[in-house]
């Protein structure tokens, strides 16, 4: 049966198993469940594709890939990390690791604010951060009624109330 199946699936690798990723891939292809590896963890969100905020499709588009890129292209808060951990199922064998895991994981209290920050690995000068942040205030304007955007409505509406009209 297949809800057995799952749960016996979840309670053998919940000790923290080792996968490697091809293990992970076959899992996807032969199971309907929905495994991804973010940060050299192994998780299974079936249950959480539901409730994921940033709806279903982008968790099944990486199906049984390492979906660390597209997790921290993102930008997830320090809640999401915490969501995380009770999804987790195992990690990558050692050998399958990648080396500048973790490093990309972004402080978002800002307490070590510095005069430069880095994006997506780019690192970028003062003066090239103002730049940056008036292209994405006006973009974020002109995405107000475009439905196809990329930004959700809470973060633009989040984002907005920061900005005073000028
Ligand atoms: C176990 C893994 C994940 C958890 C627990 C998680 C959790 C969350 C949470 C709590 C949010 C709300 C915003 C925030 O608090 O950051 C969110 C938003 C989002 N997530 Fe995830 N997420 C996961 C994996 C992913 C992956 C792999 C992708 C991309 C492939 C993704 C794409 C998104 C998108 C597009 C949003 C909407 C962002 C916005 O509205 O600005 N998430 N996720």
């Amino acid at each position: 049966m297949a809800t057995k199946d799952l749960k016996d699936d979840t309670a053998a690798t919940s000790a923290g198993k080792l996968f490697t990723r091809a293990e992970v891939e076959k899992h996807s292809e032969t199971s309907k469940d929905t495994w991804i590896i973010i940060h050299n963890n192994v998780y299974n969100v079936t249950s959480f594709l539901n409730e994921h905020p940033g709806g279903e499709e982008v968790l099944l588009e990486q199906h049984g890939q390492d979906a660390t890129e597209a997790f921290e292209d993102i930008g997830h808060s320090t809640d999401a990390r915490q969501m995380m951990e009770s999804y987790k199922i195992g990690e990558l064998v050692e050998a399958e690791r990648m080396e500048d895991s973790g490093k990309r994981i972004r402080d978002w209290s800002n307490k070590n604010e510095d005069s430069s920050r880095s994006y997506a690995n780019i690192h970028l000068t003062p003066n090239a951060e103002n730049e940056f942040n008036k292209v994405a205030i006006v973009a974020l304007k002109l995405s107000a009624d475009d439905q196809t955007s990329c930004v959700s409505p809470a973060r633009r509406s989040r984002v907005m109330s920061m900005i005073s009209e000028g």
